[in-house]
C-alpha cells in the first residue's frame, strides 16, 4: 500500500502489528482495529488464515471489514458473538503512565470504543513515537459529533477550554464517519486529567463519543528501533 510505503515509522508499525498478531489463537472472537498499524495486523491474520487459523472478527471500520474480507476472515457481528476474547487496534497517543489513549486521527473512534469495551483484552499496537507523559501533548482529541446542531455541540466544547477544528477529507470536504457523524478535532493541548475531561465532554448533547480511551487499555506493544516492548496496564 503506498501510503503505508511513504510512512517512514512503517517496518515499526509492521513489527508491533505482527507480535500482536501472534496473540490470536484458534476459535477466538477478534476486535480488527483500524488505521495503518491495524491493516499491518489484519494482513498478517489474513497469512495466518491462509495458513489455516481460524477464528471470527468484528472489525471496527467499514474498511478493516473490507480488508478482512479480501483474505476471507470470516466477519461476524455482536447479536451473535457480543463478548470478543481479543481487540487489537493502533493508537494516536499512549500515555506512558496510564495506557490511557487518544484515538481517532483515522476517524473510526467510535466503532473503535464500542469494540474495546465489548473485549475481555484490548492490545494495543503502536510505535514509539506515539508514546507521551501527557496525552493531549501532539494531538487534538478527536470527538465524534451529530451533524444536527454541531456548533452548537461545537460551543460547549470550546467552553472546556478547547480550539476546535471540522474534520475535512482529502477532498476538503466535511468527513463523515462510518456511522454519518461528523468529528471535531479539539485541541486542549497536555490534559492534566484526561479522566476528568472524558466525564465532561460525555454528557454534551450532541457528543456521540469522544477519542478519549480511559482506562481499557490491557497491553501496549510498542515497536522501537531497538526492538519491541511491552507495556502492561497496572
Ligand atoms: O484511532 C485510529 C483510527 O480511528 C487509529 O488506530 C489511529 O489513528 C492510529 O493510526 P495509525 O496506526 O495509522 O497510526
Amino acid at each position: 500500500m503506498s501510503t503505508q510505503n511513504a510512512d517512514p515509522r512503517a517496518e515499526l508499525k509492521r513489527k508491533a502489528a505482527i507480535e500482536a498478531a501472534d496473540m490470536v489463537r484458534e476459535g477466538m472472537v477478534v476486535g480488527l482495529g483500524s488505521g495503518s498499524t491495524s491493516a499491518f495486523m489484519i494482513e498478517e491474520l489474513g497469512r495466518r488464515w491462509a495458513e489455516g487459523l481460524r477464528f471470527v472478527a468484528i472489525p471496527t471500520s467499514e474498511r478493516s471489514a473490507e480488508q478482512a474480507r479480501s483474505h476471507g476472515i470470516r466477519l461476524v457481528t455482536f447479536a451473535t458473538h457480543p463478548q470478543i476474547d481479543i481487540d487489537i487496534d493502533g493508537a494516536d497517543e499512549v500515555e506512558r503512565g496510564s495506557l490511557n489513549l487518544i484515538k481517532g486521527l483515522g476517524g473510526a473512534l467510535f466503532r473503535e470504543k464500542i469494540v474495546a469495551a465489548a473485549s475481555r483484552k484490548f492490545v494495543v499496537v503502536v510505535d514509539d513515537s506515539k508514546l507521551v507523559d501527557r496525552l493531549g501533548a501532539r494531538v487534538p482529541v478527536p470527538v465524534e459529533v451529530a451533524t444536527f446542531g454541531w456548533t452548537s455541540t461545537a460551543r460547549q466544547i470550546e467552553a472546556l477550554g478547547a480550539r476546535i477544528t471540522q474534520r475535512l477529507d482529502r477532498s476538503g470536504n466535511v468527513f463523515v464517519t462510518d456511522g454519518g457523524n461528523m468529528i471535531l478535532d479539539c485541541h486542549f493541548g497536555e490534559i492534566a486529567n484526561s479522566a476528568q475531561l472524558q466525564a465532561q465532554l460525555a454528557p454534551i448533547v450532541g457528543v456521540i463519543e469522544t477519542g478519549l480511551f480511559i482506562g481499557r487499555t490491557s497491553e501496549v506493544i510498542v515497536a522501537t528501533a531497538t526492538g519491541l516492548q511491552k507495556l502492561v496496564a497496572a
